[in-house]
């Protein structure tokens, strides 16, 4: 039915959204012209291009972020202002910068998500734009100031959870709820938890509140840039859109397994074995560990010199380690101490042993002659070196950690449990991962080896950097004056290539993801639950300033080594100075699948509530039970069924089913179809199957089955038992 004043508006509307993608295309042009113009300056050094081209390509990936629903809604305040709200801000150059869009980020943009008919914020009316592409298709309004008379416009929100899930995870800037807002724009700067129940919007919040922060944080947070800590690669990827949408590029992104760069962890131990390595006792058997690699002889080693043969045996060893021990260095950093002990006392012993006879101590000059000149024959002594190395080695994490699990010897030393025993000491898993980051401090630096690699890095810039120089003489006749009398007369190679790491060309996700020692502005950790005290610690170095965004979900705890409560997981870094937030209402899960889930819950979690959903679908979730040669087909069918329908779906079952992903691989996931495949098999394994059956039956956006071969769980009610399909092409569950 048309409605006359509405059309008006409707096309009133329009048009003021078309002139503004009018305007972000003028602006799009000339901010690649300026792109364009940087890339080609000249007159300039490298290093100064290089800062104002990368600077130039941000502000033209800025603009390029907003073609899809630019404009989202309008608020019109009692003031009789109207603001339109957006992806990004467009200004008004010409007239003091007013905007003709605003930022959803700004604080004047906060009232579109949280007045409320009852809270109205000084605001007459909130207007949402449901748009396709560059198009608005119609808006709905909400009067507000007048409680009773309007509700929250909800046409806007239900759109969004109801659309089918495409690749990966969506932005929600247009439809941000109240209780999300409040703690996407929270002002608290130290460590923040976010809990909430499946599909509450725990890591939209956490990914809008990282651009929330880069947005008005910008100074601070852009030089350390923020690191997403998540708990799989393939949720990582499905996350991976949200920030880029935004606008947003200086975010790093990793697993825990991630953490230390250079290596890719996905492996898990046996669950007791996590809980070990996951542990904060297990610091002492790091550190039994790295003691008892300095070692003492079971037998006195000789060491020949030119005169006379002295033997290095546990006495003089345990004086030098002694002394060693006391620097209070790190294990590599000390070597240096003990060796320094260990070659005075081998040279008192062979000047006593030269002098036998004929040179008395008290004969200061002639017995200080000679072991200046035993002390420079051990200077370079191979054979000592051989021996005190051997003593007191230089050890790299890896070669500590991988020589402690593959020694039962060494663990029974180290006052470690057996259990830690593997024959593949390097098979490393995500619980070593922690460790190894430890044992970088707890090892210290061996400077040797480190000047080494320098000098090889060195001499790479150089080399590329002189390759840098061949090019820019090669082009001289085209360049400026001056650039040639850089190019030329003032630079040599090794020069370019100080410059060049100065200004390093990496951008910072890159150079943040590949050095140990970066920290961060900001750390969103994602399915929080999961990690160990130990993960905790790696965490905590990488951001010492303490700025943490953490959300997750105790009930939906897998591992052995994770949290059972944030109070003491947080303690040892920020006593009780945390700030706790809950999120309580479920975006993705309709309230039929919700209330199967939520009978789980209460049989593994009595105390925790499980979170109301938005929406019914109107589709009851089904059962069927199938004998053991029906599985496979059961699953194929489910797979060929969704196929035809829009959306995504998944296959979740315990070990060993082919078809199907563990529920730990679907963790933060979600799909438009679910079917759980033997919960009675995924509920038995290990100590957290309920947690983890209640991760897989939490996944859907609309629609879920299951399929049994034993009984059904005693927890698992309110499915619709399913008949057998009719055995045809295409079949239906339902
Ligand atoms: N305000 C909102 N508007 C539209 N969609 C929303 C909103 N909040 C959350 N959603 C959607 O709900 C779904 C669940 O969100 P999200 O994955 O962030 O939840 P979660 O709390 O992290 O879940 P889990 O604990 O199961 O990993 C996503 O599709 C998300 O886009």
């Amino acid at each position: 039915m048309s409605n006359p004043g509405y059309d008006e508006e409707l096309r009133e509307e329009r048009a003021y959204v078309a002139a503004l993608y009018e305007r972000l295309d003028r602006e799009r042009a000339a901010a690649r012209a300026r792109y364009h113009g940087a890339l080609g300056q000249t007159g300039v050094t490298p290093g100064e291009r290089e800062v104002d081209v990368r600077c130039r390509a941000r502000e033209a990936a800025r603009l390029d972020v907003a073609d899809n629903g630019l404009c989202f809604g309008r608020l019109d305040a009692l003031s009789g202002e109207t603001t339109y709200i957006g992806r990004i801000g467009l200004f008004d150059a010409e007239n003091d910068y007013e905007p003709f869009l605003l930022d959803w980020r700004a604080p004047a943009a906060r009232p579109f998500y949280v007045a409320t008919a009852a809270r109205p914020e000084n605001m007459r009316r909130r207007r949402q734009f449901h748009t396709v592409g560059r198009r608005v298709l119609d808006f709905t309004d909400e009067v507000l100031g007048r409680p009773g008379d309007a509700k929250r416009g909800d046409a806007a929100l239900l759109a969004a959870v109801n659309a089918p899930r495409g690749e990966g995870m969506r932005d929600i800037v247009a439809t941000i709820q109240a209780e999300q807002d409040e703690i996407i724009r929270l002002g608290h700067a130290g460590v923040l938890v976010v809990e909430g129940g499946p599909g509450t919007g725990k890591t939209a919040v956490a990914l809008h509140r990282v651009a929330y922060l880069l947005y008005t944080r910008r100074e601070r947070m852009s030089r350390g840039g923020v690191l997403v800590v998540g708990p799989s690669p393939l949720f990582l990827d499905h996350i991976g859109r949200v920030l880029p949408s935004l606008g947003e590029s200086d975010v790093v992104f990793l697993t825990t397994g991630d953490l230390v760069p250079g290596l890719r962890v996905t492996a898990e131990d046996r669950p007791e074995v996590a809980r070990l390595k996951g542990s904060l006792t297990i610091l002492d058997v790091l550190a039994a560990a790295v003691a008892d690699r300095q070692e003492l002889p079971a037998e006195p080693v000789p060491v020949e010199l030119t005169d006379v043969t002295v033997e290095v045996d546990a006495e003089l060893a345990a004086e030098a380690r002694a002394a060693a021990r006391a620097s209070g260095l790190p294990h590599n950093e000390a070597r240096a101490v003990f060796r320094a002990h260990a070659v005075s006392l081998v040279a008192e012993r062979a000047v006593a042993k030269i002098g036998e006879g004929w040179l008395d101590r008290e004969d200061r000059g002639l017995w200080a002659d000679l072991r200046a000149d035993v002390l420079a024959e051990l200077a370079a002594h191979e054979a000592l070196d051989v021996v005190l190395d051997a003593l007191w080695p230089s050890l790299t994490p890896e070669t500590l950690l991988a020589g402690l699990y593959e020694s039962a010897r060494r663990i029974e030393a180290a006052g470690a449990d057996p259990a830690l025993f593997r024959a593949d000491g390097t098979a490393w898993t995500v619980s070593d991962v922690p460790l190894l980051d430890e044992l970088v401090d707890l090892l210290g630096r061996d400077e040797a080896a480190e000047r080494a690699a320098a000098r090889r890095r060195a001499e790479a810039e150089a080399e590329y950097a002189a390759g840098v120089m061949d090019l820019m003489q090669l082009d001289t006749e085209e360049l400026d004056e001056d650039v040639q009398l850089v190019a030329g007369d003032l630079l040599d190679a090794v020069d370019l290539a100080g410059r060049f790491t100065e200004r390093d060309p990496r951008d910072l996700a890159e150079r943040a993801a590949a050095d140990r020692d970066w920290t961060y502005g900001h750390v969103v950790v994602d399915e929080a639950q999961e990690l160990s005290e130990m993960d905790w610690r790696v965490l905590v170095r990488r951001c010492p300033s303490r700025s943490f965004t953490i959300v997750g979900d105790l009930a939906q705890r897998r591992s052995a080594a994770g949290a059972t409560a944030w109070g003491p997981v947080l303690a040892p870094y920020v006593g009780d100075r945390w700030v706790y937030r809950r999120l309580t209402v479920n975006y993705r899960t309709p309230a039929e699948i919700m209330a199967v889930a939520g009978g789980v819950l209460a049989r593994f979690a009595p105390d925790a509530r499980p979170p109301e959903s938005v929406r019914a679908s109107g589709v009851r979730p089904w059962s069927r039970r199938v004998a053991d040669d029906e599985l496979a087909g059961a699953i194929e069918d489910f797979v060929r069924d969704e196929a035809g329908r829009d959306g995504t779906s998944v296959v979740i079952g315990p070990p060993g089913v082919p078809g199907t992903i563990p529920a730990a691989a679907a963790k933060g996931l979600e799909f438009d179809a679910v079917l759980v495949v033997e919960p009675e098999r995924i509920l038995a394994a290990g100590p957290r199957g309920a947690a983890e059956l209640y991760v897989a039956l939490t996944r859907a956006t609309q629609r879920l089955g299951v399929l049994h071969r034993d009984p059904l769980p005693a927890a698992l009610t309110g499915l619709a038992e399913a008949g057998v399909p009719a055995r045809s092409g295409h079949r239906r569950f339902l």
